[in-house]
């Protein structure tokens, strides 16, 4: 099936939280099912090449027959490997241009910005979309850049020239926040991954999400 660019709710999938590649591929499912509309495998505890690869290629097939893209982060390899949909770099991974060399002109390429010097650093044609944050402090990434809080991430979303997702410590108490800024959507990993109850946690995202636009036009 065809796939969209739908940035409003972003899974970026931790295969530890989620108990394994049988836990990853039940998340998915579930969070598909009830309003995830992006998928990324981001498995910075997984160290062997070949689970890399098995994770890849079951998302593969689970989101075939669906409009939700798959992208991989970091792993230019694995995303060609299992013909991802795209790939997520960020500021110390291989330069945008060198991505979008390797993986076409027809898949997506994401990049990370923290500040605004990496937005004006932004080469806007190479890329399909921006994940800004984190927006607020996150232990879902070690080396992570300080919080921007919702000012700073304010200031930086209005200069974007392609889409953009909001990223870290995002969850359902501050949701609906992140979203009255204006941007396209948001990007979550413990949101929804470990959670008790995958579908109330991503059904409870996803209709504050489009409740606050609602009230947002
Ligand atoms: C949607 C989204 N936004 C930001 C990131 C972070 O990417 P990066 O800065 O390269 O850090 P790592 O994820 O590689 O640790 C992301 N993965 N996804
Ligand atoms: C990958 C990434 N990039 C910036 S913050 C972050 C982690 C977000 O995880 P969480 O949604 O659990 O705060
Ligand atoms: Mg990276």
């Amino acid at each position: 099936m065809k796939k969209q660019l739908n940035l409003s709710l972003y899974l970026v999938l931790d295969p530890t939280l989620c108990g394994g590649i049988e836990g990853l591929v039940n998340t998915t499912k579930i969070a598909v099912g009830n309003g995830v509309t992006a998928v990324q495998l981001r498995a910075e505890q997984m160290f062997h090449r070949r689970d890399w690869y098995l994770a890849a290629l079951a998302l593969k097939q689970l989101l075939m027959n669906t409009p939700v893209p798959l992208i991989i982060n970091d792993q230019i390899d694995i995303a060609l490997a299992v013909d991802a949909d795209g790939v997520h770099v960020g500021q110390n991974d291989l330069p945008v241009h060198v991505v979008r060399r390797l993986i076409g002109p027809d898949k997506m390429i994401g990049l990370s910005v923290s500040n605004q010097q990496q937005l004006s650093d932004v080469v806007w044609p190479d890329i399909n979309y921006l994940g800004i944050g984190p927006v607020f402090p996150t232990t879902s990434k070690k080396d992570a850049a300080p919080a921007l809080g919702l000012a700073q991430f304010s200031q930086l979303i209005i200069q974007r020239k392609c889409p953009a997702v909001g990223i870290g410590g995002i969850n359902l108490s501050n949701v609906k926040a992140v979203i009255q800024t204006g941007i396209d959507g948001i990007a979550v990993v413990s949101a929804i991954c470990g959670q008790r109850d995958i579908k109330f946690a991503t059904t409870e995202l996803s209709h504050a999400i489009y409740q606050t636009r609602m009230l947002r036009s």
